[in-house]
């Protein structure tokens, strides 16, 4: 993969660096936007402070969370300028465009060693548009002002998007300090993984991240299912979920893989019994019911799984302190309200306490061990990728990683 290196001298030189600042976001009290975890923004600064060092002018961008192509102030990346300032202890202007005259001029601008952000990329259709010719228009308008291009979003090196992929293909590029890192670690994973290996799946992305779980069954020992996946797997098996998560349209391929599971001798572990809730609310009436029997809950029908049980994270804390070696990514369940996140904890809690190599994997994932107390060194390595991860550990070849080599 190329480097920073090959790239020749950046005094002066225009850089444009895709990096994932995609951070958890919470509503502050008057009407803004609060960081809960900055994990992304820091894992970004290795590349930024040595272009400043050799003289670049640095063009950041990024993507936060899933806007529809439009520009939408819930999703602005100006409250990650504010906090990469303070991180820098340097200036880092913000433009409230991604293209156009505003950020044209603000890029014609920078001096050496400056910094802007540009405002969040998917409010632009063509970043993320399934058209390849839309996607290279938008690319080719990225890349307009910048000599180089420096791929540092390791989270998003998954997806075939214009800053990921067709703008790399337009410009001089090379993967930046994140991603070589990332990669550095993860391949211990894919080239060395002591056994037994277990996978812990959970999180929200269900319909993204099931496809990871064809190729994963051919690598590891044992995948615990926790979170929103929990209820597609459940269902599949022939139970009720009442209102919780459920990709209907899986269930045959979930089917797949629990055959397939038993046919490999993988043991697949789900959940004995679930927090379900009568709404989606910090304060939500809550009780424990065994999994196969959610809608006999208080709140029947419309009862909504926000957590594993206490029984199931005892079970799945012991397979996890049993293994040599343990990928997270998906937090357990709605670890951002109290009540549901004591399953969270409690894999976290495991994960600290096994003697195997660990490694937790995505936006939400770091900001769970983050904020329910852990420190990052009670793990073996904290991945800012949570699907991009997954996807490498399957042995995809990734189309933001393949267009750097
Ligand atoms: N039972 C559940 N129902 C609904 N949402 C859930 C449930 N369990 C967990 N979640 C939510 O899943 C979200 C995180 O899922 P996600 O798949 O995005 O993980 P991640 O670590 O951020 O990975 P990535 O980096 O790929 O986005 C959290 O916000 C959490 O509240
Ligand atoms: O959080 C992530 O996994 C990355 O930022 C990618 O986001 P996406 O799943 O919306 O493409």
């Amino acid at each position: 993969m190329r480097t920073i290196a090959s790239l020749g001298p950046l005094r002066s030189k225009t850089v444009i660096v895709r990096c994932d600042l995609n951070v958890p976001l919470a509503d502050d009290a008057h009407g803004g936007k609060v960081i809960t975890d900055d994990g992304r923004i820091r894992a970004s600064l290795t590349t930024i402070r040595e272009l400043r060092e050799s003289g670049a002018r640095i063009v950041l961008v990024s993507h936060l969370g899933r806007p529809k192509g439009a520009p939408d102030p819930q999703f602005s990346l100006a409250p990650v300028a504010a906090r990469m300032q303070e991180l820098l202890g340097t200036p880092v202007a913000f433009v409230g465009e991604t293209v156009g005259d505003q950020a044209s001029a603000s890029i014609e601008a920078l001096q050496d060693g400056e910094i802007v952000l540009l405002e969040n990329l998917r409010f632009n259709p063509g970043e993320t548009s399934k058209d390849e010719q839309e996607r290279s228009a938008f690319a080719a308008q990225l890349a307009k002002h910048a000599d180089v291009f420096i791929s540092d979003g390791f989270g998003v090196v998954h997806r075939k998007q214009a800053s990921v992929y067709e703008l790399a293909r337009l410009l001089p590029s090379a993967a930046g300090r994140l991603v070589a890192a990332e990669l550095e670690v993860l391949r211990r994973l894919t080239e060395d993984a002591q056994k037994p290996y277990a996978v812990v799946l959970g999180g929200s992305k269900v319909s993204d991240k099931l496809g990871v779980i064809a190729h994963l069954l051919e690598r590891v020992d044992s995948l615990l299912i926790g979170g929103g996946m929990v209820f597609t797997f459940l269902a599949a098996k022939g139970h009720k979920v009442a209102s919780s998560l459920l990709e209907e349209d899986q269930l045959e391929t979930v089917r797949g893989y629990l055959s397939e599971a038993e046919r490999r001798g993988v043991r697949i572990v789900l959940p004995t019994d679930i927090v379900v809730a009568d709404s989606f609310a910090a304060d939500a009436e809550h009780e424990v019911i065994p999994a196969d029997a959610i809608e006999t809950s208080s709140f029947g029908a419309s009862g909504i799984g926000l957590d594993i049980g206490p029984e199931s994270a005892r079970s799945f804390a012991t397979e996890i302190t049993d293994a040599k070696t343990v990928f997270w990514n998906g937090p357990m369940g709605v670890f951002e309200m109290e009540a549901f996140s004591h399953g969270t904890r409690a894999i976290a809690k495991a994960l600290t306490e096994t003697a195997g190599f660990t490694v937790v994997g995505g936006g939400d994932s770091a900001a769970a061990v983050r904020t329910l107390g852990f420190a990052d060194n009670e793990f073996g390595h904290i991945s800012t990728g949570g699907g991009a991860s997954l996807e490498f550990l399957e042995g995809k070849t990734l189309p933001g990683l393949e267009v750097l080599s």
